[in-house]
């Protein structure tokens, strides 16, 4: 059997270290060029693991999922996200049906009625937190809207109250996830388990509370996610079951908070850095704010016309792509571009083998929203959100939530970055180190 080229590093160890001081991106290119730009072999995590590389590296695993491989986590993260069940059964073990269902509650057909009440919320937040001339934190805010509007969407919860007893205790689990694995009074990571088990509590009593409203009214249509979740019925006539949909929430919550805040807070960093790339999307906007009344909120026609906005968002994702990509655990031996694979190692894509190779995107650091124009980037050099069956599913959810809120604040404001070159460090997904504080300059100054 020939094994990829690489080293798996220092006994024990492996290459975490050079991982963690090199990041995602350096660690990989340099290895790309070193050993094999198809495929490199490493140790992380104690895991013997093949990186796969470039287009055709992501097209393989996007396309052989269930076949051969599955999806796996890493132990620590497990550990870390508190909850094993979601984990296992809502990543792994999760049937076709109920995959596909999640795919049906987030396809745009679906979010579309949505968009008048996203704007609605975005607009609400702005005018609440977002004045003229004062300089505001995009991240935290962003991060605020991110998840009172998944607790509108998800759940219908609109009293502050009720958001704040699920926003609390899941601020802890986000500050806790990524933590040092010790279980002891005062670490982020004994915080966040109190904190997972709060989340869970809380959710329960939604979940039930909402049953019994179903019941009793009848209601068919599913007024939100979690309506829908407690309507569908699988192949036998079952209903999911209370922590099955809690699992599904708690999943969406976590896969969405941080890398659409970060998704925001990107594309408001580089409209605030680059006057050329926001002054074409101020303009696409008004055209759109203009061709309606003030009180009108906005609508799925409205998002069509938002090209160059969205091509400049995908830029953003592009070069600051919120999620670094996925593991899998092969389930049997294969070949892969002349080296075998043995059964039980892990795999890992990444959005750094494509992104900023200058073979898929010429002058590769420019930010230039017209890559997008056209057929785009060539298929599987361009996935932020992954590819094949496990492709994200709240895609065009990120993608409705992302351009309305950046309509409604081009329209109100021009940014000034407060600190001209913060720094961008990795959380879970990448934000400025200081949360990106921008001046807020009101049109016409
Ligand atoms: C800009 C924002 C987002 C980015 C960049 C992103 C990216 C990703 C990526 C790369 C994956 C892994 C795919 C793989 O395993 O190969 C993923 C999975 C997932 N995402 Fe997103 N995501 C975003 C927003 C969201 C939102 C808003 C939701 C829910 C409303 C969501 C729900 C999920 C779920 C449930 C999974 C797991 C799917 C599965 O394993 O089958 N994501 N996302």
């Amino acid at each position: 059997k020939t094994l990829p080229p690489g080293t798996s590093g220092w006994p024990l160890l492996g290459e975490n270290m050079e991982f963690a001081l090199l990041g995602p991106q350096k660690f990989i290119k340099d290895r790309m060029e070193k050993y094999s730009p198809e495929v490199f072999q490493t140790s992380i995590m104690g895991e013997k693991m093949a990186f796969f590389c470039g287009a055709q590296g992501n097209k393989f695993l996007f396309s052989s999922e269930n076949k051969l491989l599955t999806s796996w986590w890493p132990q620590s993260m497990k550990k870390a996200l508190l909850f094993p069940e979601f984990v296992e059964s809502s990543l792994k073990e999760v049937s076709a049906l109920k995959r596909s269902f999640l795919h049906d509650i987030l396809k745009p057909e679906a979010l579309k009625q949505y968009i008048p009440l996203m704007d609605a919320m975005a607009r609400e937040h702005l005018h609440e937190n977002w004045d003229s001339n004062r300089v505001v934190k995009v991240f935290p805010l962003s991060k605020k809207y991110t998840f009172d509007l998944a607790c509108r969407l998800f759940m219908s919860l609109v009293d502050p109250e009720e958001i704040k007893r699920l926003a609390d205790p899941f601020t802890l689990v986000t500050n806790g996830m990524f933590s040092m694995p010790i279980d002891l009074p005062g670490t982020a990571y004994n915080r966040a388990i109190k904190g997972g088990k709060m989340v869970r509590d809380e959710l329960m009593r939604i979940i039930t509370q909402r049953r019994k409203e179903l019941t009793e009214s009848q209601e068919t249509a599913g007024r939100d996610l979690l309506s829908k979740m407690l309507l569908v019925t699988d192949e036998d006539g079952q209903f999911m079951s209370e922590m099955e949909i809690s699992n599904n929430i708690i999943g969406m919550l976590v896969a969405s908070f941080e890398t659409t805040s970060s998704a925001v807070t990107s594309v408001l960093k580089y409209l605030a850095e680059l006057p050329h790339v926001y002054d074409e999307v101020y303009r696409e906007q008004m055209a759109i704010a203009k061709s309606k009344g003030a009180e009108d909120l906005l609508t799925w026609e409205d998002i069509e016309k938002m090209k160059y906005s969205w091509n400049a968002a995908r830029e953003s994702l592009r070069l600051t792509p919120p999620a670094q990509g996925s593991f899998r655990e092969t389930i049997t031996d294969f070949t892969y571009a002349g080296f075998t694979i043995p059964k039980g190692w892990k795999t890992f894509w990444s959005v750094h083998s494509t992104h900023k190779n200058p073979k898929h995107f010429s002058d590769p650091e420019k930010f230039d929203p017209s890559r997008f124009e056209g057929s785009g980037p060539a298929p599987f050099t361009f996935v932020p959100f992954g590819g094949g069956p496990r492709m994200c599913p709240g895609k065009e959810y990120a993608r409705l939530e992302v351009l309305v809120f950046m309509h409604n604040v081009v329209k109100r404001f021009k940014l000034e970055k407060d600190i001209p070159d913060e720094k961008i460090v990795f959380h879970a997904s990448p934000v400025p180190v200081y949360g990106l504080p921008v001046r807020l300059l009101p049109h016409g100054n």
